[in-house]
């Protein structure tokens, strides 16, 4: 990073030191750090995305703790600079930490935390509109209507997929999985099929009392299934929504093998992670089946995209929004700066990481307890009573 860095200081004299390795959105997350005797360095530099070396000179000597983004390489390099710098915290900016290697932090005794829940329903959002914008085909429309292309109704024009009585697959039922099942099941009337580890008890008890309702209305029931392997998933559905972590296992979990396994006016949505698709492989598939579309949030090697795909019609491809509503990003942004504070000032780790409103609430002081410390039981540390 090009000497001086362009840093923006808040409370100079706070007794501890935090540094944010971005901006963030809203306000709260530094005032509850400035009020907690924390001076808040926030590097400004112009660069997207900082690089180890950035972020060893941000670390500087002396540093309690760093919040961070997903675009950064959390690794030994930087712990062992954290932990020499006397820090014991770092928190991604982020629900998913696949940048960071939980592993050194655990090394190094530096907490590791993430920002779960708050974004479940915007981005699960962003999943649907997806899909709706493959289904009925919109960016394709718009980009023919602002080209100045239409002169008049024909039946054929832009015709696409009705979802209502179609099946949606999730693959990865967590949070923001099972939250996209029930907005295409309940708003569009869509059956589900969905792949996870475990089961999600919860979205199928959710499906259930609403096939009973429509049943008890005359309309036709939705139904689920829990697949027993992903094949059957992507053999069934009409439309596949990825929302798996990215680890070992799910690394080109869809593949050119997978790929054709699937229908080929299928619709596949990926708001996870980049690399869960074998992006090179989906180029040549959306080649090759021109009814097959696909919309994009997270690409393999972001920021860029494989050679071809930026061409094609079928493709719809957005820059890593998924998380991007106001309420998400302010809300993400406290949650790390609590990660944070919460680790230097001693507190526990807040007892249930999936129910951290407490922490959102604009009108309350938050909880005295880390939101989400993933690595918490490997550092032994104490858990909120509350
Ligand atoms: N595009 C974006 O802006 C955003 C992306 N994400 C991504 O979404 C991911 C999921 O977030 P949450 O739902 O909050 O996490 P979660 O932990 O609640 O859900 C992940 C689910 O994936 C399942 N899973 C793990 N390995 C699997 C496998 N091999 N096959 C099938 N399922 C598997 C887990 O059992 C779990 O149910 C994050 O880790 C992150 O990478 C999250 C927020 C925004
Ligand atoms: O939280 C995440 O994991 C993101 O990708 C950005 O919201």
């Amino acid at each position: 990073m090009a000497k001086p860095v362009s840093i923006e200081v808040w409370n100079p004299s706070g007794k501890y030191r935090v540094v944010s390795t971005k901006p963030m959105p809203g306000t709260r997350w530094i005032n509850l750090l400035v009020q907690n005797d924390v001076r808040l360095e926030i590097c400004t530099e112009k660069k997207t995305i900082l690089s180890v070396e950035d972020i060893i000179a941000l670390i500087g000597d002396k540093c309690d703790g760093v919040i961070g983004q997903l675009t950064e390489d959390w690794g030994e390099q930087l712990f062992s600079t954290l932990s020499k710098a006397g820090g014991k915290a770092f928190s991604n900016m982020a629900v998913g930490y696949n940048n960071v290697d939980v592993d050194a932090a655990n090394k190094y005794g530096v907490a590791v935390g993430n920002t779960p829940g708050v974004l479940t329903e915007t981005t699960a959002e962003l999943a649907a509109s997806l899909s709706l914008a493959a289904a009925r085909r919109i960016v394709e429309a718009d980009e023919f209507m602002r080209a100045g292309l239409y002169d008049g109704w024909l039946p054929h024009l832009f015709v696409g997929n009705l979802l209502k009585g179609q099946t949606v697959g999730v693959i990865g039922a967590g949070r923001i999985g099972s939250a996209y099942a029930r907005m295409m099941v309940e708003g569009f009337k869509m059956n589900l099929i969905y792949y996870d580890l475990y089961q999600s008890t919860r979205l199928e008890k959710f499906i259930t009392a609403y096939a009973t309702f429509l049943k008890a209305s005359g309309e036709t029931p939705v139904t689920w299934k829990r697949a027993a392997t992903m094949d059957e998933v992507l053999q069934e559905a009409d439309i596949i929504s990825l929302h798996p972590v990215l680890d070992k296992t799910t690394y080109h979990l869809v593949n050119k093998e997978r790929l054709a396994k699937m229908k080929k006016e299928a619709i596949l949505i990926n708001c996870s992670r980049g690399p869960v698709i074998d992006e090179a492989a989906l180029v040549e598939h959306l080649k090759q089946n021109p009814m097959f579309r696909v919309g994009l949030d997270v690409f393999e090697e972001e920021p860029y995209m494989k050679p071809g795909l930026a061409e094609l019609k079928n493709a719809i491809v957005v820059p890593h929004i998924a998380s991007a509503s106001k309420w998400t990003r302010e809300g993400m942004a406290t949650l790390a700066a609590l990660n944070v504070l919460g680790k230097i000032k001693g507190y526990p780790v807040w007892f249930d990481a999936n129910r951290v409103e407490p922490f959102l609430n604009e009108n309350a002081q938050p909880p005295a307890a880390s939101p989400s410390i993933v690595n918490a039981k490997a550092l032994g540390l104490p858990t909120s009573k509350l």
